[in-house]
């Protein structure tokens, strides 16, 4: 474009030039003529010198006008410049349009792209909106599960027994409760946190106001152990929004709390710990309403994911007394929704103890109707003799086990109600009867079930019910210590005993397990052959009554079995009214309901006891037809007691039984039953009386 421009420039500079020159020839030649004869063409010589004048100065001009070789050069050399900028410009103006085209083609490449984007888009919208549908659904599920709760573990509502259970509804609950959501963040930490090693833990339980911390701050300080208490101070900030939203989120609440007490657990030393599991199950049951004996036992059952306590101190105390402890501290400011609860309803804190009383580890309990101090004396003895002595000693390990598997009170030495003390050991074609009154500090007491044969008696198995061993143990020689050196007698629960039994028994053994008549079963237990080791769980073979093992020497003969014909519940000659009997007579009291069927007889030295024998309206007529069928055949001394009232019209399964005993002229009474008109009966009709 330049160039042309240049070009153009020159052209018609030179054209004009050109014509410039020629007009100048042109007025010469014109000129001449007139030069010569001016008067010709009348012009004047002034008017002549004016043209030449005129002309040079156009000369002039024109040669002004020329480009001097030196401009010519100027301009050149612009006009190489002015070159040389339009090729950058051009090669600018190309990259710029290349980079144009590269544009517009990613453009297009865009364009595409962002179709397909929106396409995606589209379908990730509506998996959006299924997905919020999903969460809606959900949430409103939850908000329902969370007003209203279901059954959750073994029936129990709110029963939570493990923490992926417990972490699951306290999570749906942080994310949809208002209340609870600002909870959320530090809730979800406390879940994440992993556990920690696992100290001995000595549990203190008891109903609101019994004194457990009192006890746990000053046991602590006493053992130079740690105090702790649950929930741990880390879930403390949460705990009254829980409290006050109440229902399935407060219960998986506590329950998960017991977890994060685990986790702050150091491996090593001793903690003493207000509460823990034991409340988070015994409040949760003891609102359930119902009947705390009507629970199966699994119910009371310790969590196995969490760690287990060395010893639970159960905090006994009269409701007076614990309403007083309350109402001193009722100017604590900490909102507690149980404290009423407990006071308006006693029945209640009746359940929760029951409950606490019930739980699978070992459990003693204190009388905390006493001062501090005694309280504090009573515990600092059971943690000093269950947890914290040798465990290797054989008598240690036995009343540890005694106490975990709740059957004696070793506080007492007493056993507990419901552990039998009479049980029927057959092993190696030999029955024997050996019962177990206690295990305290001392060793364990055995009820002399046939006196010098006890030391072959060598696993005793309690079950059943006779809280009577504070009446034998008065007696000379019923009861007997055994030294260590005598101590070859363990004993051990159904389940639990396997080890135990793996070092005592020999390959095979059967037990005869049970109290009442219809709970009397024949197990048996086998050990592995291979490894010798391990047992395998006890198979039932038989009830009792079915099939008899051969009684080799009979350890309890009764002078007299009082056959009581009884409706459930409505006794006056119960075990106690019976024992009284006994008493009265001068004689001991045995409860022994499965007596074997054949050859007893009856050796002199032995015969000074009145073994009560109940028929109970609930029992089954075959199983109590069979047994007394045995008993007659073993010519035991029977009376018959006939307690139920006269206006009871449903004498059956019992009119079956009386015609069984009228037949073998079994003597007979009815009528008014006391005490003395039984002793008087028995005083009839017994040959030793
Ligand atoms: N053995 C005792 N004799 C008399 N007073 C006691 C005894 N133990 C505790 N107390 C008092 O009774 C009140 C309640 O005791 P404490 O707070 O230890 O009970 P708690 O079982 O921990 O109650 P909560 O479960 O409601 O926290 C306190 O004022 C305490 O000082
Ligand atoms: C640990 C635990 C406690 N609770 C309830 C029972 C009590 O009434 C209150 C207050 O107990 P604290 O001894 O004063 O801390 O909490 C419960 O219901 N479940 C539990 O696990």
């Amino acid at each position: 474009m330049a160039d042309d421009w240049i070009e153009d420039f020159e052209r018609v500079k030179r054209a004009s030039l050109f014509a410039q020159a020629h007009a100048v020839e042109e007025l010469d030649r014109a000129l001449q003529p007139m030069e010569k004869n001016p008067s010709d063409y009348k012009i004047t010589k002034r008017e002549a010198d004016r043209r030449r004048v005129a002309l040079e100065a156009l000369r002039d001009q024109c040669t002004r006008q020329t480009p001097t070789s030196e401009g010519a050069r100027a301009i050149g050399a612009r006009i190489h410049n002015q070159k040389k900028l339009l090729k950058q410009q051009d090669s600018a103006i190309s990259d710029i349009r290349k980079g144009v085209d590269k544009i517009s083609e990613l453009g297009y490449q865009l364009r595409d792209e962002t179709h397909l984007q929106v396409g995606l888009l589209d379908s990730l919208h509506a998996d959006v909106e299924e997905a919020d549908d999903a969460v809606r659904r959900e949430t409103r599920r939850a908000q329902g599960f969370l007003a209203e709760p279901g059954d959750c573990s073994f029936g129990v509502t709110n029963l939570f027994t493990s923490l992926e259970e417990a972490a699951n509804v306290v999570s749906c609950a942080v994310s949809v409760i208002g209340e609870l959501k600002p909870h959320a963040a530090a809730v979800r930490g406390l879940l994440a946190t992993p556990p920690a090693g696992h100290a001995r833990v000595v549990v203190v339980e008891g109903l609101d106001g019994s004194g457990k911390s009192t006890l746990a701050r000053r046991l602590a300080d006493d053992l130079g152990a740690t105090a702790a208490k649950t929930p741990p101070a880390s879930m403390d900030a949460s705990r009254e929004a829980f409290d006050r939203v109440g229902g399935p989120a407060a219960r998986a609440y506590y329950a998960v709390s017991n977890y994060a007490f685990a986790r702050e657990l150091k491996p090593e030393g001793l903690v003493v710990c207000d509460r823990w599991y034991g409340s988070t199950i015994a409040y949760t049951v003891g609102q359930d309403g119902r009947d705390i004996s009507s629970f199966d036992a699994s119910v009371f059952r310790w969590p196995r994911d969490l760690p287990r306590p060395a010893l639970v101190l159960l905090l006994r105390v009269s409701e007076d007394v614990r309403a007083r402890r309350v109402a001193a501290r009722r100017s604590s400011t900490t909102w507690n929704p149980w404290d009423d609860r407990l006071r308006r309803d006693p029945a209640l804190g009746r359940r929760i103890f029951e409950a606490l009383r019930r739980l699978d580890v070992p459990v003693v309990e204190i009388d905390a109707d006493q001062d501090a101090d005694g309280v504090l004396r009573d515990a600092r003895r059971l943690v000093r003799n269950l947890v914290l002595e040798d465990c290797a000693t054989p008598l240690g390990e036995l009343r540890r086990r005694a106490a975990r598997l709740g059957l004696c009170d070793v506080a007492t030495g007493r056993r507990n109600n419901g552990v039998s003390w009479t049980c029927a050991l057959f092993v190696g074609g030999r029955l024997r009867f050996v019962s177990v009154a206690g295990v305290d500090d001392f060793g364990i007491y055995l009820l002399a079930a046939g006196g010098e044969d006890l030391e072959k008696a060598r696993v005793a198995l309690l079950q059943g019910e006779a809280p009577f061993e504070e009446e034998w143990r008065a007696q000379n020689g019923v009861l007997r210590r055994l030294t260590r050196a005598e101590f070859e007698i363990f004993c051990g629960s159904q389940l639990e005993a396997l080890e135990l039994f793996s070092r005592f028994v020999p390959s095979s053994l059967d037990l005869l397990v049970g109290g009442s008549l219809g709970a009397s079963r024949r197990t048996r237990w086998e050990r592995d052959d291979t490894t010798q080791r391990c047992w395998h769980p006890p198979v039932e073979i038989s009830p009792f009554y079915e099939e008899q093992p051969t009684v080799d020497r009979p350890l309890v003969v009764p002078a007299i079995t009082l056959v009581l014909i009884l409706l459930a519940g409505t006794t006056t000659l119960d075990a106690v009214g019976t024992s009284q009997v006994a008493r009265t007579l001068g004689w001991r009291f045995d409860e022994m309901n499965n007596l074997a069927a054949d050859s007893l007889p009856p050796p002199p030295d032995h015969a000074s006891r009145v073994v009560e024998f109940c028929l109970r309206s609930d029992d089954d007529d075959d199983v109590l037809a069979t047994c007394l069928e045995n008993m007659i055949a073993s010519r035991t001394p029977l009376l018959v007691v006939d307690e139920r009232p006269d206006n009871e019209d449903d004498h059956q399964p019992f009119d079956a039984i009386s015609t069984l005993l009228g037949d073998h002229r079994v003597p007979r009474m009815e009528g008014q039953i006391t005490v003395r008109t039984v002793v008087d009966f028995v005083r009839q009709h017994a040959p030793l009386a």
